[in-house]
Formats: structure tokens, C-alpha cells, sequence
């Protein structure tokens, strides 16, 4: 007996160094389980020339239990790659820590308090380091970066199409030019229409609901307003939850989905296994039928307007090869998801740091009041808006964390900032803790707008504004980035105009910004608001 055990444990170790060495892709579970359960059953064969209980029992514990110590060992050792890299205990024996602090939507806070602990770079997995030197950004987003990996790839599945935001390499340069054509400069003004008539639209529904000072919760309201506009420049679609306050719970079921699909991408061996739990199977359905309901009307209503689908689908004729319609309908989805919850929380942040701040308020409804008096019709340039929610995204980046690159398995490894990453490894660069980096911008934990003004940036010791990483950075940072700028400074300058605007009384305003969740898209508590007109 004694000897099974210890070819047991020989197989377990062996196991180890061969998958280590070769087959890295944790993301197969069945492919792993499948050649891996076998192994003490065979063993148990050859050596006992039957299958009894007994040796079974014994040879399945000594298997696993040597092939999990070896690994665990492996991690904590001298000899792993990343072993020169600090981190806490648990975050380099497992993976499941992340996915741990992200079921709880605290990711890009804890992620944070690592820093603060244990200096710019953190080891935050057994191969995953987290950077927030400013010099990351171009290391790790720029055009001599690390691709996306993993977090990203393992949505991709053979026979059904993928969105622009999770391809990679010729595919995503190729999808990517369509999207800018979608959202260059000249297709913008095409939607100057749709941002209008959603801002009046959301205006009228706060009039009738703000009256006798009621309090009402702008986050809720401004992710009707991102959707409405969303689905409208996407599709050419107007679902008017703006109006119905929701009712068939589009906005809702949007942001569900989004939530727990992104969480599990953090263990994507988790991911495909995840496929088999029915809640998950329900809402990627129904993601999949409320697609191809848009796409369907937008088929048949042909092109009303220059909409994304107008120049995703290639309408105009510009390309030999037309794109295929079930890509299309897919990123015509992205749109939708990437371009609700982002600019909602934005405004949310927005108001809530100015609502804070008397000074800051006066200047901003003095810089908007002379706006309106100079053309009642037509916004300006509106610089201290801008620089408002500029300051907002900063310290309330609603991509918190951002996806990891991961250096390419094929590759022997890269040098970045001068650590050497084996092939595998994942590297985050958290917009969050970036932002609040003292090195890239002083005083990173107040609001200050002035910042981002030009005539007083050199106030500031420390300004690296190639820091600022909200959108990400690079050939794969926001394409919606115009979009979201022109949505937001139409609704907030709307609304500083018309309304004083402050918190509802049972509104726990320090304490708000906790309730925002790091689900890779950032759900928040409600911000009751009391508006009161003020013309
Ligand atoms: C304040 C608002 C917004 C913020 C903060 C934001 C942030 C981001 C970030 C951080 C990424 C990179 C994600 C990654 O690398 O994993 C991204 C990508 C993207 N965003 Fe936005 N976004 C905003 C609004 C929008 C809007 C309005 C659209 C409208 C279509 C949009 C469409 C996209 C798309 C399509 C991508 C994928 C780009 C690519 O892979 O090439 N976003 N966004």
C-alpha cells in the first residue's frame, strides 16, 4: 500500500511540472478533468491488478493532495517567476481572492488598500501583478503593450460571433476602423438630434416628478437617459424608458447581465463551467433574443438615420468584404452596454461632488448661466463642466479596474518597467488606483476641477494627464469617448441651468460613494436629489 501512495504522489508532483510546463490553459476545465481523473484509477490497475475501494480512496487523496501542495508550493516558493513581487498570502496561492473581492464589487478599493500596503506594484494573483507607476500606461496599454488575454478571450466561443471588445490583434484593427467611422468627429453631429430630444425628454419627466420637492434619484434617471440614447444612435430604436421609468426593466436586465458575466471572467476556468448554471444560461438568452429583436426592426426599417449599424453594417459601401450581420448585432449590443451604465455614473459622480462643494457649484452655474445668456440654444465650450467631470472620472472611474493584458503564452515573457513577466501572466493597470496615485496627480484624493483647467494645471506639482485613464488608453480605448462627452455636457448643463439641485435629507452623502460596486461596469446606490426650478 505504501507504495501506491508514494506513486501517487510522484504522479501528483509529475502532473504538476507538466501542465505548468506545457499545457497552461487553465481555461479548458473539461480537458483538464478529463486527463487528470483517470490517472490514480490506472495507477491503481497496473499496480494492484484490480480496482478495489480501498487503493482507490488512497491513491485519489495522495494524487490530489500532492498535485495541490506542489502547486501551492510552487506559488508561495523563490523559484516562481513573479516570487520578487509582494503581495498578500492568499492573492499568491490562488486566483480565488480576486474573484472573492469582486463578487463583492469591492475589487478597485481593496485593490487600492494593496497598493497603499505594498508599493506600485503588487503581485494580486498567482500569475497576476497589479501596476500603478504611471509609466505602466504606455508600458502595458500602449502600442508596443500587452494584448488582452484571457479576461477577454474566454467570451469568445467558435460558432457564435464576438464583439469588438473582446478581439484582439488584425480582427479588432479591422472591426475597430468601422467603429470609428461610427463615432468619428462627423458622425457625432449625426446624433446631436437623439442627445437633444432625450435631454428634453428627461428634463419634462423631472419637471412633473421633482414637483413638491420630491426627491428623485438622478442615477436611476440618468441610466434611462444613456439607454434611450444608446439604443437610438445603435439601433435606431426608441424604447422610451425615459418615460416609462423602465417599466419592461430593459435598463435593469442590461445591467444584471453585464454584472455577472464580468465577475466570473476574473476565473475563466469558472467561466465556461458557469455555462451550465441555468441563471446564467436564462440571461445570456435573453440577451441573445432582445438582440436579434433590434437588429430585426432595424433590418426592416431600413436606414432612417447614419445610426452605429449604419456604418458597422457598411451601408455606405465602403468596404470589398460586407461584415457579418451576427457581428454586427453584437457590437450594436456593445454599444448599448458600454455606453449606459459608463456616462450614467459619470453624471452621478459629477453631481455629487459638486453638490458638495459650495465654491465649486457657484462657479460652475456661473460658467453655465453666461453660456445660456450668450445663446439659449447652442452650448459653448463649457470648460469648467468639462473639467468637473473630468475630475469626477478620476476619482469615480466607471471602469474601475480595468481588464488585465495578459503577456502572451507563446512568448518566453516580456520586460515591463523592468520586471521580467513569464508568458501567462496578467497585468492590470487600475484606472482607480492610478488616479489616486500622489506621483501622477497631487492631492489625488480631492476634487479639485481646477486641475484639468490649463490656466491653473501648473499649480500642481504633479499632473501626468497621460495618466488619466478612464477611457484606457491606447488602440483599444474608447471609441465612445465623443459620445459620452457630448450626452453629458448636454444633460448636466441642462440641469445645473434649470434646477438648484441638493440631497434629499435621508440621502447618506458620504457614505454614497461606497455604494458604488467595481463590477467591471459600476451599479451605484440611489442619489435622491431634490431639484427646484430655478426660471
Ligand atoms: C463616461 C463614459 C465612458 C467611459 C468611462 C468608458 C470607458 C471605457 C473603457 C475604460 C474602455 C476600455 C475597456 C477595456 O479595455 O476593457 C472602453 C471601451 C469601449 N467603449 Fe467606452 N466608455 C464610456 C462611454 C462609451 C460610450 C458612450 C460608448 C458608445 C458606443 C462606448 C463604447 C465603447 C466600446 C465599443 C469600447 C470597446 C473599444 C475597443 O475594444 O476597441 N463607451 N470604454
Amino acid at each position: 500500500m505504501s507504495n501506491l501512495v508514494y506513486a501517487s504522489i510522484a504522479l501528483g508532483v509529475a502532473n504538476h511540472l507538466y501542465w505548468k510546463r506545457y499545457e497552461r490553459d487553465d481555461t479548458k476545465l473539461m480537458s483538464v478533468a478529463t486527463a487528470l481523473l483517470p490517472q490514480p484509477a490506472i495507477l491503481v490497475a497496473l499496480a494492484q491488478k484490480s480496482l478495489g475501494l480501498t487503493p482507490l480512496v488512497t491513491s485519489y487523496a495522495a494524487f490530489f493532495l500532492s498535485l495541490g501542495t506542489s502547486i501551492v508550493l510552487y506559488r508561495i516558493s523563490p523559484f516562481h517567476p513573479l516570487a520578487g513581487i509582494p503581495g498578500p498570502f492568499l492573492a499568491r496561492v490562488t486566483k480565488l481572492w480576486t474573484f472573492y473581492t469582486t463578487t463583492t464589487g469591492e475589487l478597485a478599493r481593496a485593490m487600492k488598500k494593496l497598493h497603499d500596503e505594498y508599493g506600485p506594484v503588487v503581485r494580486t494573483g498567482p500569475n497576476e501583478i497589479s501596476i500603478i507607476d504611471g509609466d505602466a500606461v504606455n508600458a502595458v496599454y500602449g502600442t508596443n503593450g500587452i494584448p488582452k488575454g484571457k479576461f477577454y478571450t474566454i467570451r469568445t466561443e467558435p460558432r457564435s460571433p464576438t464583439n469588438l471588445l473582446f478581439t484582439t490583434g488584425q480582427t479588432h484593427q479591422r472591426r475597430r476602423a468601422r467603429w470609428n467611422r461610427a463615432l468619428g468627429v462627423e458622425s457625432l453631429k449625426n446624433y446631436d438630434d437623439i442627445v437633444e430630444r432625450q435631454t428634453e425628454e428627461l428634463l419634462d419627466v423631472l419637471a412633473q416628478e421633482s414637483k413638491d420637492r420630491k426627491a428623485v434619484d438622478l442615477t436611476r434617471k440618468f441610466q434611462h437617459f444613456t439607454f434611450d440614447v444608446m439604443s437610438d444612435v445603435s439601433f435606431g430604436r426608441r424604447f422610451g424608458v425615459t418615460k416609462s421609468d423602465d417599466s419592461a426593466g430593459y435598463v435593469k436586465f442590461i445591467l444584471d447581465f453585464s454584472e455577472s458575466v464580468n465577475i466570473l471572467a476574473w476565473v475563466p476556468w469558472a467561466f465556461h463551467a458557469a455555462g451550465i448554471i441555468p441563471h446564467i444560461t436564462k440571461v445570456k438568452m435573453q440577451l441573445l433574443g432582445f438582440a436579434r429583436d433590434l437588429a430585426s426592426s432595424r433590418a426592416q426599417a431600413g436606414a432612417t438615420q447614419k445610426d452605429i449599424w449604419y456604418h458597422l453594417m457598411d451601408e455606405e459601401d465602403k468596404e470589398t468584404q460586407k461584415p457579418l450581420v451576427p457581428e454586427v448585432v453584437a457590437d450594436g449590443i456593445l454599444a448599448i452596454i458600454a455606453g449606459t451604465d459608463t456616462s450614467a455614473s459619470a453624471m452621478s459622480s459629477t453631481i455629487w461632488f459638486v453638490l458638495q462643494n459650495s465654491e465649486i457649484y457657484t462657479t460652475l452655474q456661473r460658467e453655465i448661466d453666461e453660456d445660456f445668456a450668450q445663446n439659449p440654444d447652442v452650448r459653448g465650450e463649457l470648460p469648467y463642466l468639462s473639467a468637473c467631470i473630468s475630475e469626477a472620472l478620476r476619482l469615480h472611474p466607471p471602469n474601475a479596474t480595468g481588464g488585465p493584458r495578459q503577456v502572451p503564452r507563446e512568448e518566453p515573457g516580456r520586460v515591463i518597467l523592468g520586471m521580467y513577466l513569464p508568458g501567462g501572466t496578467q497585468v492590470i493597470v487600475p484606472p482607480y488606483s492610478v488616479h489616486r496615485n500622489p506621483d501622477n496627480f497631487s492631492l489625488p484624493t480631492q476634487y479639485l476641477p481646477e486641475r484639468w483647467l490649463p490656466s491653473s494645471k501648473s499649480k500642481f506639482e504633479n499632473h501626468r494627464s497621460e495618466t488619466f485613464i478612464p477611457f484606457s488608453y491606447g488602440a483599444a480605448s474608447c471609441v465612445g469617448r465623443g459620445l459620452a462627452h457630448k450626452e453629458m455636457l448636454s444633460l448636466l448643463s441642462k440641469l445645473f441651468y434649470n434646477y438648484d439641485m441638493k440631497f434629499a435629507e435621508d440621502l447618506d452623502v458620504p457614505n454614497w460613494e461606497n455604494t458604488i460596486k467595481d463590477y467591471f461596469i459600476s451599479p451605484m446606490g440611489p442619489l435622491k436629489i431634490v431639484l427646484e426650478a430655478r426660471h
